[in-house]
């Protein structure tokens, strides 16, 4: 008999663990779940890879959803279906504040909603805003590991380089961090009434910054394929795996 998978992902409607991780890149989906036991890869389909396993008892799916929004979200409504009830997403981002180095986390509070998906989805004036539980426990994770690490409010942009048209600029509007699928995830979770959260891993600044002139599609001093990113990755898998313990631990109390 043929297992019942859901459509996009092709992953299965029933039997996951109600704990995710979810990651853009899925060698990295695989990096986080070798650190879980019991890993076993559920599926794999279009840049969707999907891991089972426990952390410190806890069982977690972690998930690898793409780049870009429109694609992610198709991976978080599926989890969701399945069964999913509390996601923190574990991502790279450009740093957009002084102070915020490579390698350096930021803990997301909420994200600018212009991710090219929810648009089509809700009116604007709709939030994406983490829920405040999943925020203090990204928190309480990256202190107790020793991260390096901030918080504040993330530009969810589908627009990784600028082209020909001229990009709205957020200067002097605070935000920390520029990535490409939370705030998808964040409305995803409300319009549900699940609990979702994001921590990033800072790969380089906001690559509009880093444009070379005479070549418009360099980004220049963007580089995720170093030591100091790595580094951070490697931290930002714990404290997400610890962050989603907390959380069960406080859904227990
Ligand atoms: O490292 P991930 O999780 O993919 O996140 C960031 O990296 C990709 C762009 O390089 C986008 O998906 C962006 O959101
Ligand atoms: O989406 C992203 C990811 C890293 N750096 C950026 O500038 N944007």
């Amino acid at each position: 008999m043929t297992q019942d998978l859901l459509p996009v992902t092709r992953i299965p409607r029933t039997g996951l663990p109600a704990h995710a991780v979810v990651v853009g890149d899925p060698a990295r989906a695989a990096a986080v779940a070798a650190l879980l036991d019991g890993t076993e890869e559920v599926s794999y389909h279009r840049e969707y890879r999907v891991f089972s396993g426990s952390w410190k008892g806890l069982p977690v799916v972690v998930a690898s959803h793409g780049v870009g929004a429109p694609g992610a979200i198709l991976l978080f409504q599926e989890l969701a279906e399945a069964g999913v009830r509390v996601f923190l997403r574990f991502g790279t981002a450009g740093a957009m504040k002084p102070g915020i180095a490579d390698g350096d986390l930021v803990v997301a509070e909420a994200a600018v909603r212009d991710d090219g998906v929810t648009h089509q989805l809700l009116p604007p004036e709709y939030p994406a805003v983490a829920a405040p539980e999943a925020v203090l426990a990204l928190q309480r994770a990256a202190r107790e590991q020793g991260a390096p690490h901030h918080r504040g409010v993330v530009w969810t942009r589908a627009a990784f380089q600028p082209g020909l048209l001229p990009l709205f600029s957020y200067d002097g509007a605070g935000l920390a961090a520029i990535e490409m699928e939370l705030s998808a995830l964040l409305v995803t979770a409300s319009l549900r009434g699940l609990v979702a959260g994001g921590v990033l891993v800072i790969d380089g600044a906001n690559a509009d910054e880093l444009v070379d002139e005479e070549s418009p599609f360099s980004t220049g001093a963007y580089d995720p394929h170093r030591e100091v990113v790595a580094a951070g990755v490697e931290r930002g898998a714990v404290v997400s795996l610890e962050a989603l313990r907390l959380l069960a631990e406080e859904e227990r109390a």
